[in-house]
């Protein structure tokens, strides 16, 4: 067998590393954007010109000092802003070419495709089954064994299916705050969602189940678009491929997470999460 001269290996290598750069050109496909969003409680701007977007099967960190917006950003992408009263919106939130605001949007559509788990797990006060049933059922689903299926496959999907599938008729509330936490995964993931967002979901919970949902955060991400506030630094860098820093109402950097946290261009970001304030 002919050898390869070194200039054919390096023709070779050359074309990897050119091959590498395409790859890495291809623009990411987006599951949702902001442009231009400002969100307003009564005279308070709380968002300030917000445009960000969210590549699809990724993880994106909100993260930033208390009070600088996370949440009310994070809670008006499926329009849980709707509920508070006084609050405003201005701007645009695409999700599928379409604004979510819109009068063409529906609201039960929005937070069916875009999921919501709460800091503090909020179980109904029902059963395991029926809390992950709830969904599909209250949108029409009658189909028994096919309801089965969809609760069996949201617990797997949420790891809490072989801690519970003895037990599936007993309270949601006798579970771990863990296991609840997991069971409001699985209860957002039985409406089939493309979208994930999460505020704060591991920081009521022990160490031993934060564990548990950031290994579940990185399995999720395979089949979803997560988008998630925390509060600890360590955990953003742990699970997100990408990092926006809120600081005031606005995002002053944004970033894949390896570049916000070795490298950030930031003075702000860079005291934020040197741990010098927030
Ligand atoms: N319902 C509301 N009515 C009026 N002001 C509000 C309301 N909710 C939040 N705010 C204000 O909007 C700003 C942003 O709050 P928000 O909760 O979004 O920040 P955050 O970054 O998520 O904070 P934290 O990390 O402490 O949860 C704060 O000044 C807050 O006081």
């Amino acid at each position: 067998m002919a050898t390869q001269t070194i200039r054919e290996k390096q023709s070779v290598h050359h074309h990897q590393v050119n091959r590498l750069a395409q790859l890495k050109a291809v623009p990411k496909e987006m599951a949702m954007e902001t442009e231009g969003l400002h969100v307003y409680y009564g005279d308070k701007e709380a968002i300030k010109n917000i445009s960000l977007s969210f590549p699809k099967n990724a993880v994106t960190a909100l993260i930033g000092p208390s009070g600088c917006g996370k949440s009310t950003y994070l809670r008006s992408l499926n329009r849980m802003n709707d509920e508070v009263e006084n609050c405003r919106i201005e701007g645009s939130i695409l999700y599928k070419g379409v604004d979510i605001n819109s009068p063409m949007a529906n609201v039960f559509e929005v937070r069916k495709q875009i999921g919501m788990v709460f800091q503090r797990p909020n179980p109904f006060a029902k059963s395991i089954y029926q809390n992950v049933a709830y969904g599909p059922t209250h949108h029409g689903l009658k189909n028994k064994k096919r309801i089965d299926e969809i609760v069996e496959d949201s617990l797997r999907k949420a790891a809490l299916w072989d801690e519970v599938k003895d037990k599936l008729h007993r309270s949601a509330l006798a579970l771990s705050g863990g296991q609840q936490q997991r069971l409001c995964i699985a209860r957002a993931l039985a409406m089939n969602p493309e979208v994930l967002l999460l505020d704060e979901p591991a920081s009521a919970l022990d160490p031993v189940s934060t564990g548990k949902i950031e290994e579940l955060i990185g399995e999720l991400k395979k089949d979803y678009t997560i988008i998630i506030v925390t509060h600890n630094m360590q955990q953003a860098a742990r699970i997100s491929d990408y990092t926006a820093f809120f600081y005031m109402g606005k995002v002053v950097e944004y970033g894949e997470t390896s570049q916000i946290f070795t490298n950030p261009q930031n003075e702000q970001t860079e005291n934020y999460i040197s741990g010098n304030f927030g």
